[in-house]
């Protein structure tokens, strides 16, 4: 009997989980392998400031950022138009053919948008082929993300693979009780706990062809509303020219149709270098009181006396250990070196946070919608 011909298309993988699961700190380590070199690197960022792709090791023409709208509502034509130009670039040697795409989603993407969108497209199908969903479950929030945020219940649904993150600060019961909610949400999914960020690249391998089948049935449904809902709109996803871009490029406006209408993202901003010591109590006072409705806070800030940008980073009531970036970018919205930090909350105003920042900060931020 003969053998099916090879696959030759490049495969793509979804990065996705919810906010502050860990996505970016897994991919900085993948892509810290060498073995990873030949691959091109999709951010999609919610929120006006982008953050992630500062955090990202991986400089060069094959790391895209995806910033004019979350990419399971508004962007969908983007990455259509950044694949095909990953695919012409590596035709033309502008850079080297590409061995895998990395697609890592925001914290609140719907991941069957953007499985339908790799699908159903002709050229991108040909080129290219869906090798999976990888979801990454933050181990220490992930009960509380179940049970009030229907993106993250999906996002565990469609996974081809699931890696639980954060694995270093809970105890064996408390994974236990996660594993155990994960297992009845999609029990085929192999699960590779993460303790301390650490993966190597066989965490992702071979997540396989993307076959809703495999799945529970609600998958199936959702890819299936996601092809009527196409249908339905038969009109382009995004209008305009093409509007990925290069990371240091200005950002777009973001917007959101597919998520709760209560969660929005707004940006602060401080003129002036901060004094650690105030913003550090202003921070905590804010994830002791509004922890809840914090979903996630990450920025670069301009601290006194540090010549390096310091990164912030709070999961609802969790502040993360600081860490500085090896200098401050040079072109984009951080170029200015003012202190920015990018809210994304449910039912929170932003003047209230504004204010309690301000008051023990010693000057008042700037805001941003
Ligand atoms: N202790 C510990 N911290 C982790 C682990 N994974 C991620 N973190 C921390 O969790 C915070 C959020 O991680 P990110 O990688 O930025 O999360 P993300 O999913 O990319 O966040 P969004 O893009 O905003 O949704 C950072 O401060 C990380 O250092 C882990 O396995 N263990």
């Amino acid at each position: 009997m003969s053998q099916p011909a090879a696959d030759r298309r490049v495969p793509v993988m979804v990065l996705t989980g919810f906010l502050g699961a860990g996505k970016t700190t897994l991919l900085n380590r993948l892509l810290r392998d060498p073995s990873m070199s030949r691959t091109a690197v999709l951010i999609n960022e919610f929120g006006e400031i982008g953050v992630d792709h500062h955090l990202v090791s991986k400089v060069d023409d094959s790391l895209v950022v995806l910033d004019s709208g979350c990419i399971c509502c508004s962007v969908q034509g983007d990455l259509l138009r950044a694949l095909k130009d990953v695919f012409q670039r590596g035709v033309r040697r502008e850079i080297d053919p590409v061995e895998r795409v990395l697609i890592e989603t925001t914290g609140l993407a719907d991941p069957a948008p953007i499985i339908h969108t790799l699908m159903q497209d002709f050229f991108v199908s040909a080129r290219f082929r869906c090798d999976g969903v990888i979801t990454a479950v933050d181990a220490t929030h992930a009960p509380a993300q179940l049970d009030r945020h229907r993106e993250a219940v999906r996002q565990v649904a469609m996974a081809d693979r699931l890696l639980l993150t954060k694995c270093d600060l809970v105890d064996a019961a408390e994974r236990t009780a996660v594993i155990d909610r994960l297992r009845t949400l999609n029990p085929g999914a192999p699960l590779i706990e993460v303790f301390d960020g650490v993966v190597g690249p066989e965490a992702i391998e071979a997540c396989g062809i993307y076959d809703p089948g495999s799945k529970l049935p609600d998958v199936e449904v959702w890819l299936g509303e996601e092809a009527a809902r196409a249908r339905a709109q038969r009109t382009p996803a995004v209008t305009g020219p093409a509007a990925w871009r290069r990371p240091g490029a200005a950002p777009a406006a973001t917007q959101s149709v597919r998520h709760d209408a209560d969660v929005r993202s707004f940006v602060l901003s401080f003129d002036e270098p901060l004094d650690w010591l105030g913003f550090s109590e202003g921070l905590s006072l804010l994830l002791q009181v509004y922890g809840e409705r914090l979903l996630r806070v990450k920025g670069l800030l301009n601290v006194s006396g540090d010549p390096l940008p310091r990164i912030v980073q709070c999961v609802q009531h969790v502040g993360y250990p600081p860490a500085s970036l090896p200098a401050w970018p040079e072109s984009g919205p951080y170029a200015d070196r003012r202190s920015r930090l990018v809210f994304i909350v449910r039912d929170l105003p932003q003047e209230e946070v504004a204010n309690i920042l301000g008051s023990l900060c010693g000057q008042l931020p700037v805001t941003q919608a």
